[in-house]
């Protein structure tokens, strides 16, 4: 006999949604962690992140206050405290994914590292476990780019971003993604010297240019250098203890500190998934859409690690969590599984939010929707971003000419809580018509997304046949 049902690699976002799950059925779970438990979410990643950001605003909201009539002096940025409160959102939450939690849950938790020794047999801490089932969810590190010079200058990374025992004073970040954009304005607005260095054309190249433009002139009012389209040539010392950055057209830009946030490599050193006869494509270990390894049925990934049918990862949490649910439908009860991102949301949590669900209207055309139908709402007319000092912005929908939802785009303040609504609308399949008819509280930032909606019916509405039957039937007694 195994000696454990489900052996699970990583107590990540993946691995700990899904040994809660094996471990309330009963089921006797092995799970192994080699670093903190709760993964890059909780101690590299969205908490502190969002934590930084948090801090961020505040400062942001206390200079902008004399718009609303408030005067305050500058704010003073207290790094100390700054941080202290970073590690206390970390600390609140870490109880959650806390070995305490798990093994009061039954999972057996193995604080080592875990690599495979056959296709159901995993060592850790020089000890041979068996299992019946195995899932790897050990998730994705920092990339790191060859960067001549990089081996003499030393680099952030999000490991190591949020330890600074002071403020940077000029802090470059490679890549202007999702990470390079958040640490951009969290630093900005915390008092550092930002420069950003996007080798794309276009900082969040996925994104929709549209809303990008209204994200970029934020970013540069906040005083924030974007070097869009520019590659960098090397790095080196400055003799001062910071760096400088060669860029191809010559241009040297001098800082204190350099992250990187070029994008994610899956942990996939070290698993020894040959042992295991256990396939990998250089995004991930190969599985199908129930996450299941293409070449060893008994195993299946979760997280950051997957690459369900060459799909490539989303390295986002809530990813995670749907793909935990997956392999405990699939995994767990052998019940068909079939991983769709179509309502898929992203959101890049900077301010104002950039969210995305579903296809942008440049993936929509890619997809081969020829035809389509683009509705927008400027923030501009919504009354409650007027009367909060907040209108720049867009909702922008993509539909097909019929107008069934494929995907929508909102820049705006706390954008991301509007992510649900278009997600249900997609995911469900529901018609515009449900959106444009939905009666939301006023004044509602959410309100956009019912009249970008209402865009779709008011032409016809309006249309000449409509008035001609509008003036025939007001005549009637
Ligand atoms: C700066 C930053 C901000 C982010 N913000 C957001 C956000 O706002 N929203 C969002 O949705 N996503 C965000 N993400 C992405 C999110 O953090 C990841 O998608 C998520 O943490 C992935 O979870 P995971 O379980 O796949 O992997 P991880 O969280 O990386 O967990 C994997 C675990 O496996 C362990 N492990 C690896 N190999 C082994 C081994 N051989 N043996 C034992 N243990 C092993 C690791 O130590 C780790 O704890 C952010 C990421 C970063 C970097
Ligand atoms: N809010 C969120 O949900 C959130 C926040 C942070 C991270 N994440 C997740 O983590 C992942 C990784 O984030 P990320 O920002 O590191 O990656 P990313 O893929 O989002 O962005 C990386 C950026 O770096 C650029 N780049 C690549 N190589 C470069 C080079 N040599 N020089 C200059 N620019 C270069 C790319 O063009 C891209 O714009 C994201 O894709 C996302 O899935 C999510």
């Amino acid at each position: 006999m195994a000696d454990y049902d489900v052996a699970i690699i990583g107590a990540g976002a993946a691995g700990l949604s899904v040994a809660a799950f094996a471990a309330q059925l009963g089921l006797r779970v092995a799970l192994f962690e080699r670093g903190r438990m709760g993964g890059d979410c909780l101690n590299h990643g969205c908490v502190p992140s969002k934590a930084l950001l948090a801090a961020a605003h505040r400062a942001q909201e206390a200079r902008a206050a004399g718009r609303f009539g408030i005067r305050l002096p500058p704010p003073e940025i207290d790094w100390a405290a700054v941080r202290a409160h970073v590690r206390g959102a970390i600390a609140r939450i870490a109880p959650n994914d806390s070995e305490e939690r798990f093994r009061a849950l039954g999972a057996e938790v193995i604080r080592a590292s875990a690599h495979f020794v056959a296709p159901d047999a995993i060592e850790a801490g020089a000890r041979r476990y068996t299992f019946r089932r195995a899932v790897i969810a050990a998730g994705s590190a920092p990339a790191v780019p060859a960067i001549p010079g990089l081996a003499e200058v030393p680099y952030l990374t999000n490991e190591t971003v949020f330890e600074l025992e002071d403020p940077p004073g000029h802090l470059i970040i490679l890549g202007g993604g999702a990470v390079g954009l958040e640490m951009a304005q969290a630093h900005a607005r915390l008092g550092c010297l930002v420069t950003v260095i996007e080798a794309a054309p276009s900082i969040a190249p996925r994104e929709d240019p549209e809303l990008v433009e209204g994200l970029r002139r934020t970013l540069k009012a906040e005083g924030i250098a974007l070097r869009e389209g520019a590659a960098l040539r090397r790095v080196e010392p400055d003799g001062a203890g910071g760096l400088a950055a060669v860029l191809a057209d010559g241009s040297r830009i001098v800082g204190t500190h350099l992250l990187l946030a070029v994008g994610r490599a899956p942990r996939l050193a070290g698993l020894d998934l040959p042992a295991a006869g256990i396939q990998a494509t250089r995004q991930g270990i190969a599985t199908d859409l129930a996450l299941r390894s293409v070449s060893n049925r008994r195993v299946w990934a979760a997280g950051d690690i997957a690459d369900p049918q060459g799909l490539g990862p989303r390295a986002f949490t809530h990813v995670a969590a749907c793909h935990a649910a997956i392999v405990a439908r699939s995994m767990l009860f052998r019940l068909p599984a079939r991983l769709d991102y179509a309502a898929l949301p992203r959101v890049i949590h900077t301010d104002p939010e950039l969210a995305q669900v579903g296809l942008t209207e440049a993936e929509a055309r890619a997809a081969g929707h020829a035809a389509l139908g683009i509705l927008r709402w400027p923030l501009s007319e919504n009354d409650r971003a007027v009367a909060e000092g907040r209108p720049e912005g867009l909702v922008k929908l993509v539909t097909t000419p019929r107008g069934r939802l494929l995907g929508a785009s909102v820049l705006a303040p706390r954008a991301g809580d509007m992510a649900g609504l278009f997600g249900l609308m997609i995911g469900r399949r529901l018609p515009l018509s449900a959106l444009a008819g939905l009666v939301l509280p006023y004044p509602t930032l959410a309100e956009g997304a019912k009249r970008a909606a209402g865009e779709f019916f008011l032409p016809r509405l309006l249309s000449p046949a409509m008035k001609r039957l509008a003036d025939l039937l007001i005549r009637l007694p």
